[in-house]
């Protein structure tokens, strides 16, 4: 992907893409996205944020805002920044040696980049969801134990007992595991996994949670299993989840936010971006002409 960045001239004349892509016209004005990438009263607000590991950038200018209990779908050709601009968000970045975030992320108006942030409790806050589902090897129980004990959040074991078992009824899995909750998690079946993920993530009552394809290891009914969870769970939670299936943007995104090459292109309703497309790369990208 470095090669796909460096191709791209933003000349505002025609900028080459890979190979066999057709060209596009990118204006060096043109540094905001297509659309409105404001929303009233947002929970997240990210200002030209860049990201360069080493020398290299991999996002430019990205303004995008966070609503708050929206799910919003990142989409866009492989390595076009989708993860990094993710790992901004709580900072997964900064475990990356050589990655370098510039720009302003604030959450509910506080900057997340700041010297009085503490990026475990803000990962706290802005939780995780992987694209492999990672449970510790530990039991199903002490899986979703781990955040609240090491945050603290429970004075006794009945405390802990109920946001165990809270977090696995919101994530659709304490039916089938509350008579096992000794068992190992790595018994589980992928989509039981995830959905243990899922429940780890909200046990420390987190206001946001990030999911980079949290799909892609699953079968179509497991998929379909975490879809309909992300329905119910976008009530209380605001959800940012990387995806490559365009169905699965369309299915579960309220918004949608087009990156192409390290640019967020367009932002806007999912239904208007699958189904009226602004910007020409945003097009391309839905009809299937690009990746
Ligand atoms: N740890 C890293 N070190 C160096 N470069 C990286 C690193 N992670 C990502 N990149 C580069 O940053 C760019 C964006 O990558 P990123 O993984 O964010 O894209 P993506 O859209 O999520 O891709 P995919 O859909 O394939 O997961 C790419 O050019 C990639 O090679």
């Amino acid at each position: 992907m470095h090669d796909m960045v460096e191709s791209f001239q933003i000349s505002g004349t025609k900028a080459s893409t890979t190979a066999g892509q057709t060209p596009v016209t990118i204006e060096e004005s043109e540094k905001l996205p297509v659309g409105d990438y404001t929303v009233p009263d947002p929970r997240m607000t990210c200002r030209d944020v860049n990201v360069f590991y080493g020398d290299k950038q991999a996002l430019f200018d990205i303004n995008l805002d966070i609503g708050k209990r929206e799910i919003i779908a990142l989409i866009g050709p492989s390595g076009c920044g989708k993860s990094t601009f993710l790992r901004c968000l709580n900072r997964m970045n900064d475990i990356i040696e050589g990655c370098r975030v510039t720009g302003e992320i604030r959450l509910d108006n506080e900057d997340i980049y700041g010297p009085d942030i503490d990026p475990v409790l803000l990962r706290a806050r802005v939780g995780m969801v992987f694209q492999k589902p990672n449970p510790f090897p530990k039991s199903i129980y002490d899986n979703v134990a781990y955040g609240p004990r090491i945050h603290g959040l429970v004075a006794n074991r009945t405390e802990l007992d109920e946001i165990v078992e809270t977090s696995l009824k919101r994530a659709g899995l304490w039916k089938e595991v509350k008579d096992r909750l000794n068992h190992p998690a790595t018994g589980l079946s992928g989509g039981q996994q995830q959905r243990l993920c899922i429940a780890r993530a909200i046990a420390v009552n987190p206001e946001i949670l990030l999911m980079d394809e949290p799909c892609s290891a699953l079968d179509p009914i497991a998929t379909a299993t975490i879809e309909q969870l992300m329905d119910e769970l976008h009530t209380r939670y605001t959800i940012v989840i990387v995806t490559h299936s365009m169905q699965q943007a369309a299915r579960v995104s309220q918004r949608t936010a087009y990156f192409h090459m390290g640019k967020l292109i367009e932002v806007g309703e999912t239904s208007q971006i699958f189904t009226n497309p602004r910007h020409p790369l945003t097009e391309d990208y839905i009809t299937g002409r690009f990746g």
